[in-house]
């Protein structure tokens, strides 16, 4: 089964990529594309690393005006999972409140390609400072940037010790970063980064061994468990300097163990959560030293993404009162409890008419309106709401709930749907949205 859906939901690579209009566009790339002996369609050998390199390429020049060099000894840089990496930290800027316009954040061995600066300076125009160890791969990263006109946004530190990760790294002065982020060195000896695994698509990082960059790039004393022991260290030592430390890390083990140690570090808050892409999972930890910064609560982040967007589904009864049985007037009568709890609503598709089969809504919350509502008006009836209690309740949170709402005939009868797409509260708050929906139309529970 294709995974792709479990991508981030903002990930545009959720959907199967176009060789054919990519080939059509990119001549370079079109030398690569050729028809799946299988499947009948436009494709790429995933075991040539040229090919992969080129598709890299041709996604950053597509998808971002990007134009970068990827030498032919340095990792490939698979798109969709950095753009998964990005997009979460987006998310956790949006959840802490910090999506301003002066973002200044941290890539820590940012490699040749700098893919991460570029990609967060030309998506969303943030200042970034990369590292990397690597004199050759300092060099074209420089050249990447200038190449993209993003020397403003954009600069490179060599890093001359290698011990070295933050602490005697970063400039000195008073600076402070939003966040820093890092896929470190995965393999603690060069026998290791041989016995990758041999299958590989587009989604697949990191790479068998025949497209491993240089030694230099992936191997690290003690692997990526030591380098991200390392970050961690130096976030003792900068607290706040950086207010949201993060790594990637590429084994589920690792990521547990990290998860661990950081919960007695003295770190004020930290999360978890998984960057799905092709059949394989890379994990992301974020912890902050910030005491203001409350970071999305780790138990949401460990539900298997496949458990996360399952729908949850409800055959509506014949009798339902005040409404006849159709998917029109159900999801226009489903709009109208929406809207009274103040979610933002948008169709998706087609526009409904009296005759539709199926319907859909995109539906975003960012205040919690709908959990112990009927106790909450008695209680204020008899208690009236401190000025607090008030501000409180009306704060709003931009990533506290998104989910799809939809109905659909089957065999006569109307089966409604509620998927959650992205959000703090995760998927349990369906199951209140979906109880409240019942009470509201008055349908018992079986
Ligand atoms: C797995 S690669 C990641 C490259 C790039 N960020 C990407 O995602 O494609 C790890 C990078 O860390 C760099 N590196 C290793 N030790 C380092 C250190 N102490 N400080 C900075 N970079 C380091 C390597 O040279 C390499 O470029």
């Amino acid at each position: 089964m294709a995974m792709t859906k479990y991508m981030h939901p903002r990930n545009k690579y959720k959907n199967k990529l176009d060789f054919a209009s990519l080939a059509a566009s990119y001549p370079a790339f079109a030398e690569y594309v050729h028809t799946g002996p299988s499947s009948g369609k436009p494709t790429i050998d995933f075991s040539d690393k040229n090919a992969v390199r080129e598709l890299s390429r041709t996604l950053l020049a597509c998808d971002f005006g990007l134009k970068v060099t990827i030498p032919s000894d340095s990792l490939v840089p698979t798109i969709p999972l950095r753009l998964n990496y990005l997009l979460w930290l987006e998310d956790l800027l949006n959840w802490t409140e910090n999506c301003g316009e002066n973002v200044h954040g941290i890539d820590i061995g940012t490699g040749a390609s700098c893919v991460y600066p570029l990609l967060a300076a030309r998506k969303n125009g943030w200042r970034m400072t990369a590292t990397d160890i690597r004199e050759e791969s300092v060099k074209v990263a420089e050249e990447n940037v200038k190449g993209n006109n993003l020397e403003d946004l954009i600069s490179i530190v060599k890093v001359e010790d290698e011990q070295k990760i933050l602490v005697g790294v970063l400039p000195e002065g008073k600076t402070t970063y939003d966040f820093c982020m890092c896929n470190p060195p995965f393999f603690r000896s060069d026998s290791e980064t041989n016995s990758m695994s041999k299958s590989r698509t587009i989604l697949r990082d990191p790479p068998k061994n025949g497209f491993s960059g240089a030694k230099a790039e992936l191997v690290a004393p003690g692997g990526e468990l030591e380098f991200v022991r390392r970050i961690i260290a130096d976030s003792k030592l900068l607290l706040t300097k950086i207010r949201i430390y993060t790594s990637m890390v590429g084994h589920k083990n690792n990521a547990n163990e990290l998860v661990k140690e950081l919960q007695s570090s003295g770190a004020k808050s930290l999360t978890k959560t998984e960057f799905c892409q092709g059949n394989t999972t890379r994990w992301g930890i974020a912890w902050t030293f910030c005491p203001e910064i409350r970071l999305p609560p780790l138990q949401q982040q460990v539900v298997h993404n496949k458990k996360l967007f399952q729908p949850m589904e409800l055959t509506i009864p014949e009798e339902i009162e005040s409404i006849e049985y159709n998917v029109y007037c159900l999801m226009n009568r489903i709009r109208e409890i929406f809207v009274s709890l103040q979610f933002e609503v948008s169709e998706k598709g087609k526009a409904m008419s009296p005759g539709s089969k199926k319907a859909c809504f995109e539906v975003r919350a960012v205040r919690n309106t709908w959990s112990n509502r009927r106790r909450k008006r008695r209680q204020e009836q008899s208690e009236p709401k401190t000025k607090k209690q008030r501000v409180e309740e009306e704060e709003e949170d931009p990533n506290l709930l998104s989910f799809k709402a939809a109905a659909c005939v089957v065999e006569k009868k109307i089966v409604f749907k509620l998927t959650w797409t992205q959000g703090s509260l995760g998927r349990d708050a369906l199951h209140q949205i979906m109880q409240y929906l019942m009470n509201e139309l008055r349908i018992k529970n079986k």
